[in-house]
């Protein structure tokens, strides 16, 4: 077992996965480094969500190897992995998965009473982000009482307000209009940025793969090419390189 290069956060090798016998990852390699935006973009089927899960120790690969920093995910077992996920990463899923009884600050907050965080801390931390994502007028509404995009910025804040090493978000502007998918990602894109997030982002949108540092493209299951945006500026064997991006809230 070779430990992953030192400037990646994230490094994979090899992952193979198929869930119920059918491949969905048949030998996807990649680092990411970190406060890195990386775009995992493919059709949909591409594997694109079970890349994400392995990546995150939600799935154990097959075959393959997950580090996160110089820990090999791969062998952690399942308490470790739970720990780490809880505590390192966050995860935005296409679809908001809101607890019901919990208004928006309350579940935003949770996030951080999870980690350990004072009621208070985490209150404070969950309005400001509720705030910041134009949802501040909210806060003290249910899940039941919000629309779809209201409910998938308190998913957002959620993932944000705990600051994780790397936020994991698998089409996470899918329920939002064309108006507000553009401002989310940017207020999503600049808040990984000023944090030092290490954001790996799945998408089929090529308009927000664009906002992405770097892309890697999946096809079946496996890498098909890499998209250098313009800006990318290292010229090793490894030239994915991270685009000049300027983005603010
Ligand atoms: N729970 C599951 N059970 C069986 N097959 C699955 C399951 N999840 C994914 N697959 C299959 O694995 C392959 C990769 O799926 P995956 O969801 O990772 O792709 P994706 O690129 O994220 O697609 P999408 O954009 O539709 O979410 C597909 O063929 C899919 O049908």
């Amino acid at each position: 077992m070779v430990a992953p290069p030192d400037n990646d956060v994230l490094w994979a090798r090899a992952l193979h996965f198929s869930h119920n016998g059918s491949p969905a990852l048949t030998g996807v390699s990649l680092g990411v480094r970190e406060s890195e935006i990386l775009a995992v973009t493919g059709p949909r089927g591409s594997g694109k969500t079970t890349l994400l899960q392995c990546l995150s120790g939600q799935l154990l690969p097959a075959q393959g190897e997950v580090w996160f920093n110089s820990t090999p995910v791969h062998t952690m077992g399942p308490l470790v992995r739970e720990r780490l996920r809880r505590d390192r990463f966050a995860w935005i899923d296409p679809e908001p998965h809101l607890v019901p009884e919990l208004n928006a600050w309350e579940n935003t907050a949770l996030a951080v009473m999870m980690r350990g965080g004072g009621r208070r801390a985490a209150k404070a931390a969950a309005l400001e982000w509720l705030e910041r994502l134009d949802i501040g007028m909210c806060a003290r509404k249910r899940p039941h009482a919000l629309l779809q995009s209201e409910r998938q910025r308190v998913a957002i804040a959620r993932a944000l307000v705990t600051a994780p090493s790397v936020l994991f978000a698998d089409e996470p502007t899918a329920p939002l209009h064309r108006a507000d998918r553009a401002h989310v990602l940017r207020t999503l894109m600049a808040a990984a940025r000023s944090h030092g997030i290490t954001v790996v982002l799945a998408t089929h949108d090529t308009e927000v793969a664009a906002l992405a540092d770097r892309t890697v493209a999946l096809l079946d299951g496996r890498r098909v090419n890499t998209v250098h945006l313009p800006g990318a500026s290292d010229g090793g064997s490894d030239t994915e390189g991270r685009a000049a991006c300027s983005l603010s809230v």
